[in-house]
């Protein structure tokens, strides 16, 4: 699983991507600072069944902080976006390509509206025209795709009688598009089984469908602590009205904070609106802290960078932390390790998904599941939610 962090040039991706995993990229007020992909690794963070069990973890596959576990997600920051980009306008495809395997976008905005369209500063520039166009560009980089040799591939589904959703899959496979995708697509769109009398208009609703689906997207308002009241609420009330989420972010001000908390200068937890000074500091740092707290802290809440990682794992995705344990007694592994794995797990998911994630030979030899909440047994349909605790029985070889 994998976010990708994208948006037109200039409008923070970098600094958001670096605030988050702590890797150090280059970030400039210039378009194009970022050419090649950064990777990195940054965490969605989940209240703890330890909390309410008052238990102490033993993670071996993510971290534990004041009663809430980190949890581990892959993270893709990619060159900027230019309007025509998938017409190979700016870094065009080559950008578009490094976000195959993306499971969810994070749009940064400059919600100030002081970058254009290009990246470049600029007096005013609405950012509501940055959502629209956004996601047009990744529809038809998706319509690109997919309408390739198009008039033969539906010839010949149609000749070979092949099923329409497996071979469309098939077709899309390396951007992660499942046959559950395109069965979804079609059915919301009411489309024919029969690809050759789709038209070209149903192939790039299709491929919007598809993108929805496949990358849902959050958008991060960002350089918040730069936009005013009125822009904010503005932004707010033209995405929701799309169907995003807008979180304001200020992505500066987390980078900021991060850092000196690595550094040892204070204690902060991601997503809080508040840190503790540990130790003293440069007169500079300290202002540069202060000016946080006011104007980024308790004007927010919190600078929205965790916020909209955990809305993107949490919401968007729909995926919950679950925790396998071999002894439900003892919340513990066969080392005696209490609570050392999570894993996140579609919503709608049974034990047996958990214990093929767990293992192939776990999910091929499952029984039955006891749930150690409650000490009772669960079986096959039963749908996992938010921080279970499972005990899976299995016949292992
Ligand atoms: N005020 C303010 N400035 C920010 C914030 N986030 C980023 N910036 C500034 O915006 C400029 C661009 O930041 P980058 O992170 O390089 O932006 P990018 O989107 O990765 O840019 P490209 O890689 O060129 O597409 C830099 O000058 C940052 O310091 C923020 O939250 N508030
Ligand atoms: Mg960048």
């Amino acid at each position: 699983m994998e976010i990708g962090v994208v948006g037109k040039p200039n409008v923070g991706k970098s600094t958001f991507f670096s605030a988050a995993t702590l890797v150090d990229v280059d970030i400039a007020n210039y378009p194009f600072t970022t050419i090649d992909a950064n990777v990195g690794v940054t965490y969605a963070i989940a209240d703890h069944p330890c909390k309410e069990l008052n238990c102490t973890p033993n993670p071996q596959n993510y971290e534990y902080r004041d009663g809430k576990a980190l949890i581990p997600v892959k993270m893709i920051d990619v060159a900027g976006l230019v309007p025509g980009a998938h017409e190979g306008r700016g870094l065009g495809n080559k950008f578009l390509d490094d976000l195959r395997m993306a499971s969810a976008l994070i749009h940064v905005v400059d919600a100030t509206g002081k970058t254009d369209a290009e990246g470049q500063p600029t007096d005013y520039h609405d950012p509501v025209e940055d959502i629209e166009f956004l996601g047009k560009e990744i529809d038809y980089w998706i319509y690109g795709i997919l309408s390739k040799g198009w008039d033969k591939f539906a010839k010949r589904i149609k000749l070979q009688k092949m099923k329409l959703e497996t071979a469309i899959a098939e077709h899309l496979s390396g951007i992660g598009v499942t046959e559950n995708d395109v069965w979804e697509a079609m059915h919301r769109l009411g489309l024919s089984d029969d690809p050759t009398k789709w038209s070209e208009e149903d192939l790039l609703s299709f491929a919007s469908e598809i993108r929805k689906i496949n990358k849902p997207m959050i958008i991060a308002a960002n350089k918040a602590d730069a936009a005013s009241d009125e822009q904010i609420e503005r932004l707010k009330k033209e995405g929701e009205k799309r169907g995003y989420i807008v979180v304001p972010t200020s992505a500066a001000a987390e980078l900021t904070l991060r850092k000196a908390a690595k550094a040892g200068f204070i204690d902060y937890i991601p997503g809080s609106s508040d840190f503790k000074i540990l130790k003293p500091m440069s007169g500079k740092q300290e202002r540069a802290l202060k000016m946080i707290k006011e104007k980024v802290l308790d004007r927010f809440g919190s600078t929205g960078v965790q916020e909209v990682i955990n809305r993107a794992v949490f919401e968007l995705l729909q995926l919950i932390p679950v925790y396998p344990v071999q002894d439900e007694n003892k919340l513990t592994d066969q080392f005696g390790n209490v609570l050392p794995h999570v894993f996140l797990m579609k919503k709608g998911s049974t034990p047996r998904d958990l214990a093929f994630k767990v293992h192939t030979d776990l999910g091929k030899g499952f029984l039955y599941a006891i749930n150690a909440r409650t000490k009772r047994r669960i079986g096959e349909d039963y749908e996992l939610q938010f921080n279970d605790i499972i005990k899976i029985v299995a016949v292992t070889r």
